[in-house]
């Protein structure tokens, strides 16, 4: 069928398996195909192309609400509700975003992104529902990586002692973005093993129901042995005992299976766990002999090898290599220093860290609160813990950063990836709340390197200080490519950089967006206005002799960073020169305005907030004109 022209699930109702089966290829097919060109999480959605199906055929959505976990396997889901015409947009500016978003669609329930959500958000869901005294079925859909999230457990915890009616579909397919980790995944990994238990356990009752009953006493030892038998037959009855119905584990590729167990589920009160075995990738070769996640999100590829399509010109290192590679060039002469990472072992490019120090690195799964604690605790113990952690995945840990690490005043280094704008990921990924979270938090030091020499440095800065905590936040991508230092050397802390003298106007800005500033004071400098850039690389401590300098001359500041204005560095800035009575300064701030920012690509994002050069030279040239004119 053409699935341009799908414009609801209702047509699934209607189709017999062997039509589901050819709809299930015609999607592998039109997926593989549109994410060659656009990229995406390709492996996460070619494993749930059945399960998909079949939950649209066999429950009412939206009337029955479907949640995503982590929300980047719903492409299946976003094609069966009539998007499959906007996949050439994907996770593109203004286009279709990679994840469940409400706006698109009345089938979009629940918005993901960060993972572990979806069965709290569920609850929510069945507790309304059962106060307004409506009939429909409450599906969360939620990975064995996502269940390793403590918010998922929380939720566990709370459904099944509240026994309300609904259906957590897991789907179980070994993996994280890498290979899935944790005693949980043991757990799943028994229950796979296992076989179907819940046929077991009927089987049982029946047989148990013939003894003939001598009065209570048989029953209750019948019962007795019903159970035993239970945790005989089948290890780990982990969801059973926390007030599940257990259900499976299924061939989640299966049609039949998946109907049988949807129908049985449907029939039993209160909350069912139905645990789905799928493969990850299927379909797509080189996504489904994955084992390391390299096809779990991937940029452009070449369908017919699985090549990765490569930027003409060679790039400098990422980022994260090249602050993971310095982390394990200081680890061989520093036996204190361990990594931990929630679960982006790949995205924090810690594999070579991994190899070299086995013992030192932990992937603690999606569990960024206990990583950040792990952290504090090993500081305690005068080891130097090195938190490699997302921006946008920090916000997890916030209470972790301050009672745990900052009020203590433990040596964590927290290496924050992805700050600022990470563009396809869209809002629920950006990077931009970093500065503004930690700024007001005690004993923090946060700084941000202009380029990856600088970099290099101060990871090295970030290794020798003892002080406390220190954070050091860096952007996705690469690095410019600037020639590197042989020696590693330590930054003063709280010490600024002059990059261009001036004296009209001066901008202070630290990261990304000195480059920016540097192209502004060129343009500047052509119009007759003389402007100093700062390299404000220290947020935190601020150089408060260079800052205080250059409001005693009376230079106007303009301050930029690619992160939320409210509370950022900018705000540092203006509270700095109240507080010491440089009340008539004139000081303007450029950043991310108070609005989440979507998905797209960087250079589209910073040109519709105005984070530009452009802006920057306007905004100068104004404060240079007030000068003047106050003069
Ligand atoms: C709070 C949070 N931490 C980390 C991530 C990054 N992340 C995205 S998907 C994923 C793995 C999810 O595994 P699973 O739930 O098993 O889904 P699968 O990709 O296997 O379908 C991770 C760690 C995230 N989205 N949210
Ligand atoms: C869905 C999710 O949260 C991750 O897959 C995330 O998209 C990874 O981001 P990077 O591509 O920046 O590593
Ligand atoms: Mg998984």
């Amino acid at each position: 069928m053409d699935l341009l022209t799908i414009k609801d699930p209702s047509f699934l109702k209607g189709m017999s398996n062997k039509e589901l089966e050819a709809l299930s290829q015609e999607i592998r097919q039109f997926l593989i195909e549109k994410l060659s060109a656009t990229g995406g999480h390709i492996g996460p959605n070619l494993g749930v192309v059945e399960l998909t199906i079949a939950l649209h055929k066999c429950f009412d959505s939206p009337k029955d609400k479907i949640l995503w976990d982590v929300g980047h396997q719903s492409y299946v889901h976003k094609i069966l509700t009539g998007r499959a015409c906007e996949f050439d947009t994907l996770r593109q500016f203004k286009g279709l975003c990679g994840f469940p978003k409400r706006i698109e669609s009345e089938h979009d329930v629940w918005e993901t992104g960060h993972s572990s959500t979806s069965l709290s958000a569920a609850m929510g869901m069945a507790i309304a529902r059962d106060l307004k005294k409506e009939k429909n079925f409450v599906l969360p859909v939620i990975g064995d990586g996502a269940l390793t999230g403590g918010m998922a457990l929380e939720a566990l915890n709370h459904i099944g002692h509240e026994k309300k009616d609904m259906i957590v579909i897991l789907n179980d397919n070994e993996m994280s973005i890498a290979p899935n980790v944790g005693a949980l995944h043991n757990i799943l990994s028994q229950l796979r093993t296992a076989g179907k238990y819940q046929w077991v356990k009927d089987e049982l009752e029946v047989l148990l129901k013939k003894v003939p009953a001598v009065g209570g006493v048989l029953a209750a030892t019948a019962e007795r042995i019903k159970d035993s038998l239970k945790y005989l037959l089948v290890s780990g009855m982990f969801f059973e005992e926390l007030g599940f119905t257990y259900l499976g584990p299924i061939d989640g590729h299966n049609f039949e299976d998946l109907f049988e167990n949807f129908s049985y589920a449907k029939k039993t009160e209160g909350p069912v766990l139905l645990h789905v075995i799928t493969k990850k990738g299927k379909g797509f070769k080189p996504a489904e002999t994955d084992k390391t996640g390299t096809w779990h999100g991937t940029g452009p590829y070449k369908m017919d090898t699985g090549d990765f399509v490569k930027p003409n010109k060679k790039q400098p290192p990422a980022w994260s290599s090249l602050v993971s590679e310095t982390v394990r060039r200081m680890a061989r002469s520093d036996e204190r220093i361990v990594a931990i990472t929630p679960a982006m072992p790949v995205g924090s490019k810690l594999e070579g860290f991994a190899k070299e120090f086995p013992d030192r690195m932990y992937d603690v799964g999606i569990a960024e609160q206990h990583a950040a604690t792990v952290a504090a605790g090993l500081a305690t113990q005068n080891m130097k813990p090195f938190l490699a952690i997302y921006s946008t995945f920090l916000q997890r840990a916030y209470d972790q950063v301050v009672h745990d690490i900052a009020r203590q005043n433990l040596n964590v280094f927290i290496g924050i990836d992805r700050a600022g704008l990470v563009g396809a990921d869209g809002e629920t990924h950006q990077g931009v709340f970093d500065i503004a979270f930690l700024r007001h938090v005690p004993n923090i030091v946060l700084m941000m390197p202009k380029d990856e020499n600088e970099g290099q440095h101060m990871v090295y800065t970030a290794l020798t200080y003892d002080d406390g905590p220190i954070a050091m936040r860096f952007p996705r991508g690469n690095g410019l490519g600037v020639p590197m230092d042989e020696e590693l050397r330590s930054l003063p802390i709280g010490s600024w950089e002059v990059l261009k003298e001036g004296d009209d106007a001066a901008i202070l800005t630290f990261g990304t967006t000195v480059p920016m500033a540097m192209e502004a004071a060129e343009i500047l400098g052509k119009q007759g206005i003389s402007v100093k850039v700062v390299n404000a690389r220290f947020i935190k401590p601020m150089d408060e002799k260079m800052l205080s300098g250059i409001l005693h001359e009376n230079i106007p500041i303009l301050t930029i960073e690619e992160a939320i204005l409210q509370g950022g560095f900018g705000s540092a800035v203006l509270e700095y020169a109240h507080d010491k009575g440089f009340y008539y300064s004139q000081i303007d701030r450029m950043g991310i305005p108070d609005q989440f920012i979507e998905h797209g690509d960087v250079g589209s994002l910073l040109e519709e907030i105005g984070l530009t050069t452009e802006e920057a030279v306007k905004r100068v040239s104004i404060l240079a004109r007030k000068k003047q004119q106050r003069a």
